[in-house]
């Protein structure tokens, strides 16, 4: 059986972990207590894909030790200590969980928010640590009516922003990368002039950090603020530039600021922590139990898809330009791959030739949509396929590939077609996306089955006679196999198929026991 190795290089949630314990191809290393020198130089050569969050820098030392990765999960959001581009050169896939943590970033937000507005944490200290009753030494300001300027409205920006306008702040928002009416149908004001922002009396910053937001609040940008601004920071450490957040602090033209990030963390020995107009946190914005096990499930769900090469999802490095799709098209990109690698489970052998088509405005993008089939199809044989070797491998392996933008679809909206043809046979598979996002496949080999692409299934194909459902159900429940979804389709030449999709992995026992089934013609198990 093959086994991939997972590493765990910082602490994700026990659900995340239980995930990677239970699955039978996985070989998984909890690594989040090791040295770090110990953990890149002795356990990431064996990774195939790693797991880390902002503890774990993925640079050039890291990189030169990651010799057998070929995916890494950022647990969170925040991808700026990792080298994308230099994963790229190795072939790394990264892939980030980006909404997990939302939630929890913004409440921090608003926590940071208040505590500067009422010092909230330093009137707690007086009188629960210091035991004095001084309610004339705490008076604090109020949110309502104040301007709050909003720098990037983005997952994390633009949830704060419309809990501050529940606080009737009024919200002016930069970003602009984004469409106004995002913020303006919000009966927020969008500007794309950054003074704007700096003659707020708030200032919250929700961006990335990258060469464009490193330092965008510095010396200048503080000199033109209001006196006595309030400054939060739950995003990146320097995106403000602490020297000048710790000028302005001391000076009194910040009243107060909130703080979660630090341009260099651990921030034990950071000046800032010296000042008594500022509220810090230890970069908690994505610590909640909720966010951690969001967080720690999906990265562990991601990782194990991705070892596996089933599907990448959030992929960060994809091998197209991503300005340039729309942003409808990655989960069918995602959705390609995962037919490609149903169809090589359903026929098993070695691969002739893939043909993808597509219909609908994705039809344009059949040529990427290509690609990912190719790493699905592909990935059951070679776990060294990625979207940025596969039509290389696939060439070498002498597998024609073909894509067709076939137009206009007349029944759904987009769907896309993958026909794996190997040396037993060939099989076609159709799938789509509804508005409810739900990865479908809607017909396989001629047979109209509408089933969800997750999970363990069962494909049974008989002669259409009575009695064989109940015949199926039978063996299945002998054999302790729960059915949880089942779906059957009909052809003009009195055949059947169902695909069945159940709780766990089905044995060859159970496989061979249905195909002794009298009216059975073929049945197949496959994982996706
Ligand atoms: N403190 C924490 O623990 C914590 C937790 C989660 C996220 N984060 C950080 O919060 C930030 C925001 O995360 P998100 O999930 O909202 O990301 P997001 O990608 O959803 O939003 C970022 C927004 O910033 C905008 N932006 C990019 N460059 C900009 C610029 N130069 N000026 C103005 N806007 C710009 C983008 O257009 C986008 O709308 C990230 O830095 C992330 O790493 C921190
Ligand atoms: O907890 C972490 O690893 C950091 C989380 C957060 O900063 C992110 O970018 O998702």
């Amino acid at each position: 059986m093959q086994k991939y190795t997972i590493v765990v290089c910082d602490h994700i949630h026990t659900a995340g972990l239980e995930m990677l314990q239970n699955d039978e191809n996985v070989n998984f290393i909890m690594a989040a207590d090791e040295p770090k020198d110990k953990l890149v130089k002795e356990i990431i050569p064996q990774a195939d894909v790693a797991i880390t969050r902002s503890s774990t820098d993925v640079d050039d030392f890291f990189l030169e030790h990651a010799t057998n990765m070929k995916a890494l999960v950022r647990a969170g959001v925040g991808v700026d200590n990792v080298d994308i581009p230099g994963c790229s050169k190795q072939g790394i896939i990264v892939m980030n969980v980006p909404t997990a943590n939302t939630i929890a970033a913004v409440e921090l937000t608003m926590a940071h928010m208040l505590s500067c507005m009422r010092m909230f944490p330093y009137s707690h200290d007086h009188l629960k640590n210091q035991r004095i009753w001084k309610r004339e030494k705490w008076y604090g300001h109020e949110l309502k009516g104040k301007k709050l300027g909003v720098i990037g409205f983005g997952n994390i920006g633009s949830r704060v922003a419309k809990r501050a306008k529940a606080f009737e702040m009024d919200i002016v928002a930069y970003d602009p990368y984004i469409h106004p009416s995002k913020v303006t149908d919000l009966d927020m004001t969008y500007t794309k002039n950054f003074e704007d922002i700096l003659a707020c009396d708030v200032i919250t910053i929700h961006t990335p950090k990258n060469k464009e937001t490193i330092g965008i609040i510095g010396a200048e940008e503080i000199a033109k603020m209001k006196d006595g601004v309030v400054l939060v920071n739950c995003a990146r450490g320097d995106l403000y530039n602490e020297d000048a957040l710790y000028d302005g602090l001391k000076s009194g033209k910040i009243r107060f600021a909130g703080i979660d990030v630090f341009g260099k963390e651990p921030a034990t020995d950071n000046k800032l922590l010296d000042l008594d107009n500022i509220v810090v946190s230890p970069h908690l914005g994505a610590n909640t139990y909720e966010s951690q096990y969001n967080i720690g499930t999906q990265a562990a769900e991601n990782a194990i898809a991705a070892a596996k090469g089933i599907s990448y999802p959030n992929a960060l490095n994809l091998p197209i330009d991503e300005s340039k799709i729309p942003s409808f098209v990655k989960p069918f990109l995602e959705m390609g791959q995962k037919i490609g690698f149903l169809a090589s489970q359903i026929n098993k052998s070695q691969i002739i030739s893939i043909k993808v088509t597509g219909n609908g405005e994705i039809g344009e993008y059949v040529d990427s949509l290509s690609t990912f089939v190719t790493v699905g199809a592909m990935s059951q044989s070679s776990d060294k396929i990625n979207y940025v070797n596969a039509d290389f491998i696939a060439k070498e392996k002498g597998i024609k590939i073909e894509a067709e933008n076939l137009g206009d679809s007349n029944v759904y909206k987009n769907l896309i077609t993958a026909k794996l043809t190997t040396a037993e046979g060939t099989t076609t598979i159709s799938a789509t996306i509804f508005d409810d996002g739900v990865q479908r496949m809607v017909a396989i080999n001629g047979f109209e089955n509408e089933v969800a692409l997750k999970g363990h299934m069962v494909l049974f194909k008989n002669s259409d006679v009575p009695g064989v459902i109940g015949n199926v159900g039978m063996t299945l429940a002998k054999h302790n196999v729960n059915i949880s979804d089942f779906s059957l389709a009909r052809n003009a030449n009195k055949e059947a198929l169902a695909v069945i999709l159940v709780d766990d992995k089905v044995d060859e026992t159970t496989l061979k026991e249905l195909a002794a089934l009298d009216a059975c013609l073929n049945v197949s198990y496959a994982n996706i």
